[in-house]
């Protein structure tokens, strides 16, 4: 089944006929909320709000593990990731949707693994390519389908925040290559593969990166930007569900 992790911006999933709720609670602990099993458009859907909801846990002080646990557990087999980001290439301006296909991981102090011990045996996952490819091309078409326009690829730097990063951090990012800046992205994706989960991210641009511009960054542009930004994703995530191009994995 698919599962959505909804970020910044994307806390419930209006036009969900519930069919249930899963508990919070998982052996790595709590995750951010219960996992809202759902359908749309007749399909069903799996939901989590990463930051809970309403909105209250920083990206530093999730349980990334018991999210994506309880996901399994639901009965996820794919997993889209929905995050607000900076914009570090000038040509992603706000209000673009991009569809990474890398990232550079700059988090630290957070639970990133599954296999700290508890987990026998160790297993040391393959990470070339952090993003499932049948399901990153299943989130293009849809958007095509939709006369979306979505930018195919682009790295994702998950920097630790709370706090917005400096012009100079941005400059370091951008020379590893980085064009789009966010903080939740990992330990997300590399613990989704742990659990042998397909992930892919769907990223809203709401504002340029810091010294992207001479302005400084303030959070009224970035609630602009995702509400225009949002209304789209939701088209393209609800497409994304009925679209006969989506891979059924779990036949
Ligand atoms: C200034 S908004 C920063 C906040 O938004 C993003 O969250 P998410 O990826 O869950 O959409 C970013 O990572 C920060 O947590
Ligand atoms: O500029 C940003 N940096 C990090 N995370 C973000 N999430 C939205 N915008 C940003």
């Amino acid at each position: 089944m698919l599962a959505i992790i909804g970020g910044t911006g994307l806390t419930e999933m209006p036009g969900l006929d519930i069919v249930g709720h899963f508990s919070s609670e998982t052996p790595l602990g709590t995750a951010s909320n219960g996992v809202t099993h759902g359908r749309l458009n007749g399909r069903d859907v799996l939901f989590i709000a990463r930051h809970g909801h309403p909105h209250k846990l920083p990206p530093h002080r999730i349980n990334y593990r018991a999210n994506l646990w309880a996901l399994k557990q639901a009965g996820a087999t794919r997993v889209v990731g929905v995050n607000a980001v900076g914009g570090i290439d000038p040509l992603l301006a706000p209000g673009t949707l991009v569809v990474p296909d890398q990232l550079v991981d700059y988090t630290h102090d957070r639970e990133a693994t599954f296999f700290d011990g508890r987990f026998k045996p160790l297993k040391h996952i393959d990470f070339s390519w952090p993003y499932s490819a049948g399901l990153r091309e299943a989130l293009l078409q849809a958007g095509r389908d939709q006369g979306l326009s979505v930018v195919d690829g682009g790295i994702y730097g998950a920097t630790q925040g709370p706090r917005l990063e400096t012009a100079a951090e941005i400059s370091r990012l951008a020379r590893d290559g980085c064009t789009l800046v966010g903080m939740t992205g990992m330990p997300e994706a590399a613990l989704a593969r742990e659990l042998a989960l397909e992930y892919a991210c769907l990223s809203l641009v709401v504002n340029p990166a810091a010294g992207v511009t001479d302005a400084e960054i303030t959070m009224a542009e970035i609630e602009a930007a995702l509400e225009g930004a949002m209304v789209q994703a939701r088209g393209l995530l609800e497409h994304l569900l009925v679209c006969s191009d989506v891979p059924d994995l779990e036949s």
